[in-house]
This record gives C-alpha cells, structure tokens and sequence, in this order.
C-alpha cells in the first residue's frame, strides 16, 4: 500500500516519506551519497531532502541522472541555507546547477537565523525564485510562531516548516504544529528517530517495543509511523538498504489512538529520565548528545 498523499497549500502533492542526505554518512565523504540516494530510490524513495550546506547537491544531481527517471516521478528539496552570503536568487542558481535540474520541486529557507531581522525581505525574495519557476513550491525550516507571523502579510504562505519532531519534542512543539495546522503550513519532520538513535532506554522505549512487538514491526517502524499519524512528511535516512524497506515498510502501518496516546504520554516523560537508575548511563551519553543537538539546534534557530 503507497503512502497517503500529502497536499500541500499550493495544490502540489508531496511523496510522505523522504531521504534525507544530511546526515546519511555524516562521517564520510560527500561521494558515499550518489550511491545512498541510488539505493533510496532503488527501494523505493521518490522524494530527496538536500540543502546547499550539506555540500552534496552536485552527488545528487549525478545519481538523479543516472536513475533515468522522469523529473516528474522524483520530488526534490534544497535549502538556501545563506551559505557565503548568498540570496536565494543566486543559491537556486548554484544548487540547479549542481543538481543538473531545471527546477526543485521545494525550495526552504534553512534556518530563519539567515534572515532575521528581515525575515519578511527573505520570503519575498524565495517568492521571487517561486514566480521565476526554479522552485515548484516554497517552505521555511526551522521557523517558529514567532517566525512565521513575521510572513503572515506575505503573498504566500509557506508550504511547509521542516523541523525536528519525534516524541521528546512533541509536547513543546505541540502550539508551533497548531499554528501550522490553522495556516495550512504541512510539517515536514526531521530526526523522527532521535529516542532510537540518542536516547536508547528512555521512556519511549517502552510503548514504542511493545507495539513493535505486537505488530511484528521494527521499533523505528513504530517512531516512523506515529509520524505518519500526525499528517506529516517522514524526513529519515540510513545508508543500509534492509533500514530504508523497513522505513518503506511503514506505509502498511497504522497505529491506534491508543498507541499514539501511549507513545505520547511517555514523550512527555523524557529525555529528563535520571530517577530510573538503569538509565543512568544512557542519561549521560543522552545529555552529552542533547546538549551537541541543542546547541545545533540554537545555531539553526535562535
Ligand atoms: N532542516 C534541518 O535543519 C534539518 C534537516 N534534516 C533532514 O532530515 C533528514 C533525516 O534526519 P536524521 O536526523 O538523519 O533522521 P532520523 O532520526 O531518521 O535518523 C536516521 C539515523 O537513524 C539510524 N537508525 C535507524 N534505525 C535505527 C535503530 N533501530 N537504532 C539506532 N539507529 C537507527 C539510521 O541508520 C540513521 O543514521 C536529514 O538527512 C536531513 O535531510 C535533518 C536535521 C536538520
Ligand atoms: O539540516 C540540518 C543538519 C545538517 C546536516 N549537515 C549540516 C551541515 C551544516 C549545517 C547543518 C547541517
């Protein structure tokens, strides 16, 4: 069964579950990506996440071509991300050309750290690369409530707002994803699996392996598809072509209200887990990686 179709304030439909490639062999060089987005889109993968500062547009673009597919069966997303102080009338043009395409299908401010204090100024000019055709559609990253009202006066509103979401954040963000429900503004949600990858033992744990288990589904299977209950695009990746069928896999899977209800009121408990003494090595390493994704985070955002 395909994936629901996501559609957006401009009418488009967008693929629910992409592959991102910022951090997919993070440690490794940009190269190792042509041939991770091949096995994307070998098992299935029609929806690719870049940005200029992930430095791998152009390995994109090559594997895109090597692919042989249509441009219309493959949607792709890039960044401005401000990178050497360009504007987005520039930066669309470098990423195209690294792409080896005519157009994104989505094109995102990365962070509204690059626009502020003009962050209207910003929005109109990633209007300017929508009218001129470079991008089919147009969205922000890492905005806040705050951030996007300062757009609310703009010609369009943006299509969407990638940001971290999985069950730690879920509750804090929980005022920033009715505000852009109300607005039309589709969430797309990066790092859905950051209680598997930075907080093994955590309180999530618990609901989320029962319900695995009681499907006959992997754990990040669980995470991926409570993502998919709130309407949002799954932004995930991994280099291991058995992981990305299993993240494929999560289009059959629907979880109850209940298992929604019980992976939420255990979000809602960590990642502050110290009182449990068997987590306290996991609290440590957890705090060590909270505070890198913190600080990451307050770069991108703040
Ligand atoms: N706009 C922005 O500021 C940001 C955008 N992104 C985008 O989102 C994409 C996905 O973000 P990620 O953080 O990579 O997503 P993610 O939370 O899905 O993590 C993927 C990682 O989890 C690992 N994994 C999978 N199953 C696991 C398991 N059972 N146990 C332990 N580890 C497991 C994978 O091997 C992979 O390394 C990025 O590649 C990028 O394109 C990511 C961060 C920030
Ligand atoms: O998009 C956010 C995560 C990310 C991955 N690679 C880089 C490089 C520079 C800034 C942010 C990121």
């Amino acid at each position: 069964m395909p994936f629901k179709e996501i559609k957006l304030n401009d009418g488009r439909i967008i693929p629910q579950i992409g592959f991102g490639t910022g951090s997919v062999n993070k440690s490794k060089p940009p190269s190792e990506v042509h041939d991770n987005v091949l096995t994307a889109i070998d098992v299935g993968f029609d929806h690719i996440d870049t940005a200029q500062v992930y430095g791998n547009e152009l390995q994109v673009g090559e594997a895109l071509k090597e692919t042989g597919l249509s441009r219309s069966e493959i949607w792709v997303t890039t960044k401005w991300s401000g990178v050497a102080a360009t504007r987005p009338a520039q930066a669309i043009k470098q990423s195209l050309d690294k792409l080896g395409l005519s157009y994104v299908d989505l094109y995102l401010i990365h962070s509204p750290r690059l626009v502020r204090p003009n962050v209207l100024q910003g929005w109109e000019e990633m209007q300017d690369v929508h009218k001129a055709g470079l991008a089919k559609s147009i969205g922000v990253s890492n905005f806040l409530i705050s951030d996007l009202q300062e757009l609310e006066s703009a010609a369009i509103t943006p299509a969407v707002n990638q940001i971290l979401l999985h069950p730690y954040v879920y509750a804090a963000t929980k005022p920033l994803l009715d505000y852009c429900a109300q607005k039309g503004i589709k969430i797309e949600a990066y790092s859905p699996l950051v209680p598997l990858t930075a907080y093994p033992g955590g309180p999530v744990d618990k609901p989320v392996y029962a319900i695995a288990e009681r499907l006959g589904v992997a754990p990040e299977q669980v995470l991926l598809a409570w993502i998919k209950s709130k309407g949002a695009v799954i932004l995930t990746t991994s280099s291991k072509k058995e992981r990305l069928e299993r993240y494929q896999g999560v289009a059959d899977i629907d979880l109850t209200e209940e298992d929604v209800e019980a992976i939420e009121a255990a979000g809602a408990k960590g990642p502050g887990f110290a009182r449990f003494r068997k987590y306290v090595k996991p609290l440590a390493l957890g705090l060590a990686v909270q505070a890198a994704v913190y600080a990451f985070h307050k770069y991108l955002v703040y």
